[in-house]
């Protein structure tokens, strides 16, 4: 049986109008907090469609809420649109070829994440109408899931408190139920002060923030043998103090990304690297102060929901690609290493298939490796509030590297748009199974409730941290 239900030609039907707002999406490349055109385009969409829509949720200027339906249980559909720096990248070709612009781009695919989630929304919206339930769908389109944790706010402001069940999804090599297993982890600046002085004629006046910044690499670096295996401690240099070698820098600035299982294996971790700065500072003779940027939370699963979500994918079969769309995953593996390849295969439990450029089955579930290729996603303190379920949908080569200019080349691509419209409808179904049966979201929750009973949620988020609205990821 494929393709057969109403949902799915509800989903169907608004094939061109989201392929176009997609490729939109993607032609106007914006960064964490500042998506501005991209939530105007979903907002536009949202009043087309007939959505009761509420704009800048949690006091997120780009962040909007679509609701429509009546009464019953709230499904709520997330989507993301935000860019990522240094990734722009001309659509459609097999090489590197940045456009002109600030040089951002959609090196993680969310202008189809966007896309596909109010589309399946949408498809939601006439099925409810169509068959006179009570129940309500929600498109959240949420901003800044790179490195700014919207999310996490949003769910701090209390946007999902009647929230019954999330949905959401995201652009992968291969089709199937996600594997709920990202990291928690924690964003903070530091910042050091010292004193300028002529680097020459009186270095033992100045004190050098750029030296702290280093020494707190060091110790960072020797931190990491002595925490456990799956943290992961990345830093970026904001400010190193300046272009004149001859003046001793009395500012620098490091953001340090610190990522672990989950929150309670992270926060003695970021205590430590906290211990390293002041540290640094002491042994510079520099003071160091300290600005939580994001938190998030590690993913927790919902069985009931995922099993649910796992129907669908066998009822409807993998994505249907071309031999036109192969032919040109083919040439982006080109670019790639066979380690890109066999990672993307082992990451997901599957056998190396040599030869094979585009997902052409469902990964079954239970099969991810596990604990390998993981990152972090603000989704996880939405699967803390209520039980949440997660697509992967296929969209790419095998192998294609996250974040990278392959990813935003294919971002455009036919096999792009009928990946998008493909997991569209596996979370229209979803929704609808859980719409029609109650017993299904009664069990969801039950199942969600004992693992909250076990280890209740705590927000990430230092209470007098907000949103960092004005953050500028190239600063
Ligand atoms: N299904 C996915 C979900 C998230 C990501 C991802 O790359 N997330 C960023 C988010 C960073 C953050 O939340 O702070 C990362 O891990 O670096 C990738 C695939």
């Amino acid at each position: 049986m494929k393709n057969t239900e109403t949902i799915w030609q509800h989903v169907d039907a608004r094939r061109d109008p989201y392929v176009g707002l997609a490729d939109r999406v993607w032609g106007m490349p914006e960064l964490c907090y500042a998506e501005t055109r991209s939530c105007a385009e979903h907002t536009t969409m949202l009043e087309a469609e007939g959505f009761r829509v509420t704009q800048n949720v949690a006091g997120i200027p780009t962040a909007v809420m679509g609701e429509a339906g009546e009464g019953g249980p709230v499904i709520a559909i997330l989507g993301e649109y935000d860019a990522l720096p240094g990734l722009s990248q001309e659509a459609g070709v097999a090489e590197h070829r940045p456009v002109p612009g600030d040089g951002s781009g959609h090196g993680c695919g969310h202008n189809l994440l966007g896309s596909a989630s109010l589309m399946a929304a949408a498809a939601v919206k006439d099925w409810l109408a169509e068959n006179g339930l009570p129940g309500r769908v929600r498109y959240y389109g949420c901003p800044a899931e790179e490195g700014g944790a919207a999310k996490g706010f949003m769910v701090r402001e209390g946007a999902f408190d009647d929230v019954d069940i999330a949905i959401s999804w995201h652009p992968a090599a291969f089709s199937g139920v996600n594997e709920a297993e990202s990291l928690a982890n924690t964003r903070i600046d530091f910042t050091f002060a010292g004193r300028a002085a002529h680097a020459a004629g009186a270095p033992h006046l100045g004190r050098s923030a750029l030296d702290a910044v280093e020494l707190m690499s060091v110790g960072a670096n020797y931190l990491r043998e002595h925490i456990p295996s799956d943290c992961r401690l990345h830093y970026a240099y904001l400010n190193a103090g300046g272009i004149a070698p001859n003046v001793v820098q009395s500012s620098a600035k490091v953001r340090y990304l610190i990522r672990a299982v989950d929150l309670a294996t992270l926060t003695p971790v970021v205590e430590r690297v906290r211990k390293i700065a002041e540290g640094a500072a002491l042994m510079t003779g520099t003071t160091v102060t300290t600005q939580v940027i994001s938190a998030v939370s590690n993913l927790v699963g919902n069985g009931p929901m995922e099993q649910a979500m796992q129907e669908n994918f066998d009822r409807l079969g993998p994505p249907q690609f071309t031999d036109e769309d192969r032919a040109f995953a083919a040439e982006i593996q080109k670019t790639l290493t066979s380690d890109d390849i066999a990672a993307a295969f082992r990451r997901h439990g599957l056998k190396v298939q040599k030869g094979l450029t585009l997902c052409d089955a469902i990964v079954p579930m239970g099969a991810s490796a596990g604990g390998t290729g993981v990152g972090s996603t603000d989704v996880g303190d939405v699967s803390w509030k209520v039980p949440t379920v997660q697509a992967r949908g296929a969209t790419y080569a095998i192998g294609t590297p996250g974040h990278s200019w392959q990813l935003t080349a294919q971002g455009k691509n036919p096999a792009a748009h009928a990946g998008m419209v493909h997991v569209a409808k596996i979370m229209a179904g979803t929704a609808v199974d859980a719409l029609k049966n109650p017993e299904l979201i009664a069990r969801a929750k039950a199942e969600h409730a004992a693992r909250m009973a076990e280890s209740p949620y705590v927000c990430p988020l230092p209470a007098d941290v907000k949103p960092a609205l004005g953050m500028s990821l190239a600063e």
